[in-house]
């Protein structure tokens, strides 16, 4: 029965409020360059699985091509026809031992081929995975997580089939229907003709209706992906679908998806049910040519009966590979899509990448210096224009500004996430450029409003930075920062379990979690981006105390909207468009009565009328 469309009497707006970008469409005309990189994969088995693979292929194929002339030939003519029963008994004994050999080659190929194929798509994704995590965050901007996802998971699944059963199958199949015709027309050429005439046409129907079947899988994945993305966005953002009452709206869209997504199930195992009764109907057409036109010949004495039932024998194993490889076309074309969109993330160079003679940063002092820095995202709008600005070793700087006035981009290029698009930044004197990034990043710590927790302990969350700290360290550094009364509070201490995200905290255990890492991790230069802006003011007291010991000693750079928080920073830094448009401490820039003072008397304003 068909599944109407829900009716569903929310606004037509709901429904158009949802988009899914789909990855791009894997009609691809066959590609020889992406096949052989591909196959490259296989390189490192070249000694072991693969000929492992290969030989039980072979033995496996040779014994059941030899199986039916041994009965139909030896055993029927020579053996039975001829009452020869000694012959007769040690056929049979060769036969099943042939049978058992052929089944145990089988087993081994089944083990090996699928260990080949299972081998090569680790390999796949171990590459794929370590490339993106080297990946510069301009590839990270233009991508939602997703659709990364989705190649380093789904693309690296649809190759699987090809290399666990696909290319090894190939060969055998291969082996299998030459070796049968072979067979075939040595024994009758005539018959073989005769029974062969359907092939063409099957070979051809057989493709076409396993294309047919693959779209329609395709649809399936399609409408699967799209209900992922639904659910995964519906319990992201429960709290705010909650709080707007709008259930019933995104019910009424997720309602639509699961129509769709059953419908094409429908319509995939509809044309599914159509295959095997189609590759049996040719079977049988193939079996009547041969009763017919065999009984002839048979009449006629043109073959034996020998003959006539190995051929019964090998037109039973016959359509099975020919079926086959119209599947492993089709699995070939979308293998071939799936790596195109792998290598296009392989091929992918970090934007940010080490020059040649990198230098070691051992320690630092943590001098800073942009020289006439000028950056753009896009090349299109710049978002940093000619900033010159100075921090010295154990500084602690503000960073002040509207919103999208590029304090996170100043710190975006401390850390290299990002190369100046023009004008230099230097650390310590060197081009940043010229140090190598492990080196410059070992020395940074960044801390941001929207703290990431990981999966995991306490403990390890703290010890993130510094994975060969102790727990005593780790403690110690909970301790600094104020943050060990609360985990002590926790149902297991340090070793109680946050789920990613650290749902289970409030936003200023997480906040001094993220302090207590970044204190572990002793980095001589600390960036807080907003680190404190949605803090209540009891808690700020507390990370204020906290702050004041993360900061001891390092340069810092403190990106705040709320400005009492910077008020006894070294050198305030005032940003505009881009542009640096003024600098001094706290009560330079307030005698100075220009855009730091405007900014502070709004805030003080909105704070007394609020
Ligand atoms: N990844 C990005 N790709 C393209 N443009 C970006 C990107 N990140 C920031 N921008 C743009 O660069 C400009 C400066 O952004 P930046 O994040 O440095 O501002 P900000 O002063 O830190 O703002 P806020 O106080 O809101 O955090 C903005 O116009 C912003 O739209």
């Amino acid at each position: 029965m068909k599944k109407e469309q829900p009716k569903t009497n929310v606004h037509p707006n709901v429904l158009d409020r949802f988009h899914y970008s789909q990855d791009r469409v894997i009609e691809k005309p066959f590609n020889w360059a992406q096949l052989v990189r591909l196959l490259s994969y296989m390189k490192p088995y070249a000694k072991n699985l693969l000929p492992l693979s290969l030989v039980a292929v072979f033995v496996t194929t040779i014994i059941r091509l030899v199986i039916p002339i041994l009965i139909g030939v030896y055993i029927l003519e020579k053996a039975i026809v001829e009452k020869n029963v000694p012959l007769l008994v040690s056929l049979i004994v060769t036969v099943a031992i042939l049978y058992l050999l052929s089944y145990v080659a089988n087993y081994f190929r089944i083990h090996w081929t699928n260990q080949l194929g299972q081998n090569i798509i680790y390999d796949l994704r171990k590459h794929l995975f370590t490339h993106v995590e080297r990946l510069s965050h301009r590839f990270f901007d233009a991508r939602s997580a997703g659709s990364i996802l989705v190649r380093i998971m789904n693309d690296t699944n649809s190759l699987q089939e090809l290399f666990t059963n696909g290319v090894i199958n190939l060969l055998m199949d291969m082996l299998m229907l030459f070796g049968i015709i072979f067979i075939l027309f040595s024994l009758s050429p005539q018959l073989a003709l005769a029974v062969m005439v359907i092939l063409p046409v099957m070979f051809l129907i057989t493709t076409k209706l396993r294309r047919n079947i693959r779209k329609s899988w395709q649809v399936v994945r399609l409408k699967q992906s799209k209900m992922n993305s639904h659910l995964n966005e519906s319990i992201q953002g429960i709290r705010i679908t909650q709080s707007f009452t709008q259930e019933r709206e995104n019910m009424a869209f997720f309602d639509g998806i699961n129509t769709e997504n059953y419908e094409s199930w429908r319509n995939a195992t509809k044309k599914n049910a159509m295959f095997r009764p189609f590759v049996e109907m040719t079977n049988a057409v193939g079996t009547i040519i041969l009763i017919w036109y065999g009984s002839h010949l048979l009449q006629t004495d043109t073959i034996s009966l020998g003959v006539f039932v190995s051929f019964a024998f090998y037109l039973g194993m016959f359509w099975e590979p020919i079926s086959r490889l119209g599947q492993i076309y089709n699995q070939l074309l979308m293998a071939m899509a799936s790596s195109e969109r792998i290598f296009e993330f392989l091929d992918e160079k970090p934007i940010v990448s080490d020059s040649e003679n990198a230098i070691e940063l051992d320690c630092i002092d943590g001098h800073i210096l942009f020289d006439k820095v000028t950056f753009s995202y896009d090349k299109k709008r710049t978002a940093l224009n000619g900033i010159d600005l100075e921090i010295l070793p154990g500084q602690r700087i503000a960073l002040v500004g509207h919103t999208g006035s590029g304090k996170t981009t100043i710190a975006n290029l401390v850390a290299r996430f990002y190369d100046a698009t023009g004008g230099v930044v230097k650390i310590d004197g060197y081009n940043i450029k010229d140090i190598s990034i492990q080196s410059l990043r070992k020395h940074i710590s960044i801390v941001l409003q929207d703290t990431f927790i990981f999966s995991g302990t306490i403990m390890e969350n703290i010890r993130f930075g510094r994975p060969d700290a102790t727990d005593e360290e780790v403690m110690n550094a909970a301790k600094a920062i104020g943050a060990h009364d609360f985990i002590e509070k926790l149902p297991n201490g340090y070793d109680t379990e946050v789920e990613e995200r650290g749902n289970i905290l409030s936003v200023g255990e997480r906040q001094l979690l993220s302090f207590a890492r970044a204190l572990l991790a002793d980095p001589k230069i600390l960036i807080l981006d907003e680190a404190t802006a949605s803090i209540d003011t009891e808690s700020e007291v507390r990370i204020q105390q906290a702050l004041q010991k993360l900061l001891k000693g390092r340069t810092s750079i403190i990106i705040a909207h709320r400005l009492s928080t910077i008020r006894d920073a070294d050198n305030i830094f005032v940003l505009d468009h881009g542009h640096l448009i003024e600098q001094g401490n706290h009560e330079q820039l307030m005698e100075k009565r220009g855009e730091y003072y405007k900014l502070v008397s709004a805030q003080f304003k909105m704070l007394h009328v609020g």
